[in-house]
């Protein structure tokens, strides 16, 4: 793995939360570059998304959505609050975006009587900053610094880039002490690999939910530009039991194809290239306490 070769490392988690249209992606864009802009295709079904990985001096910063926390509406969105809630508890920093001229809203409020039962470090960042008189902004901060005790907050123009280099020095800082989580070379297209491995995820449980809840996880071992521009992208499923790999796979392996072809029209869309798609399915016993498949979902193993 290429990383600096000092033992002062730093690497975490921050769960990014925000009201559609906060800022979102105008942040991460800023914070981590252009890669992550491809990137911002909703996928509600998962329980952490990555969707950037930001490098600030020997720390290393990986964004995670936790999506669906402001008001779910789909049924599927409303059973993946709770684990949402899970995702942003297990993060190292949890940062609420707010859009500074919007107030405390509706929506605001909802996430703020909520945000107590993180028991993690939490930073608020007021975006927009450009649109809103400075006497309103230090108003609205001591405010919601009353209802919950930030340990930082940011006021920050994504858009404009002010603030920006504060709140990412700010973040690092507050990353634990450990080897990075992803090698500097898969940087890049890490957000890719996990996005594609949710779609393929999502084709599975869009066809199976009934035979398969929340037993199969999908990573992408491969995601290779071919010199035409095309992406060869390799992924293995990975199902508890035999019986459930006969379901995955389906009659001649009809239903694996279909979830494929419905899975490589929608990857090659994030990818904007053609796409040669393989998937493997792989039957792994508990899969689900092996830490090894949490990192590769961009997610921390549980701890006790
Ligand atoms: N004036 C101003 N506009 C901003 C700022 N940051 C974001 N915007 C605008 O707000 C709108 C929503 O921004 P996005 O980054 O798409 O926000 P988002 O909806 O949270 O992102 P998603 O998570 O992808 O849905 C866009 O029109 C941005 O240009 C800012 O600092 N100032």
């Amino acid at each position: 793995m290429e990383q600096p070769e000092q033992t002062n490392t730093k690497a975490g988690f921050v769960a990014l939360i925000g009201a559609p249209n906060a800022g979102k992606s105008t942040l991460l864009n800023s914070l981590v570059g252009s890669k992550v802009s491809i990137v911002s295709r909703k996928v509600q079904t998962t329980r952490a998304l990555v969707r950037g990985i930001a490098i600030e001096g020997e720390a290393q910063i990986v964004f995670v959505d936790t999506p669906g926390i402001f008001k779910p509406k789909r049924r599927l969105d409303r059973a993946m609050v709770t684990s949402a809630w899970g995702g942003a508890g297990d993060a190292d920093v949890i940062a609420l975006l707010l859009d500074a001229r919007k107030g405390i809203d509706e929506e605001a409020e909802a996430i703020l009587a909520k945000l107590p039962e993180l028991k993690r470090p939490k930073v608020l960042i007021l975006n927009k900053i450009d649109l809103i008189e400075r006497s309103k902004l230090l108003e609205m901060a001591a405010k919601l610094n009353e209802t919950v005790p930030f340990a930082h907050t940011f006021m920050i123009s994504a858009l404009k880039g002010d603030g920006i280099q504060t709140l990412k020095r700010q973040l690092a800082e507050m990353m634990p002490e450990g080897p990075w989580l992803y090698p500097e070379d898969q940087i890049s297209d890490a957000p890719l690999r996990m996005l594609a491995a949710e779609i393929t995820r999502e084709k599975i449980y869009e066809r199976l939910h009934e035979e398969l809840p929340y037993q199969s996880t999908v990573e992408t071992d491969q995601w290779q530009v071919r010199p035409d521009g095309s992406v060869r992208i390799e992924q293995t499923v990975f199902v508890e039991r035999d019986s459930q790999r006969k379901i995955v796979l389906g009659k001649g392996g009809q239903t694996i194809k279909a979830i494929g072809q419905a899975a490589r029209k929608e990857i090659a869309e994030i990818a904007e290239s053609p796409v040669h798609l393989f998937i493997f399915v792989k039957v792994r016993e508990n899969w689900s306490d092996d830490p090894e498949r949490y990192r590769e979902m961009g997610l921390e193993f549980p701890r006790g």
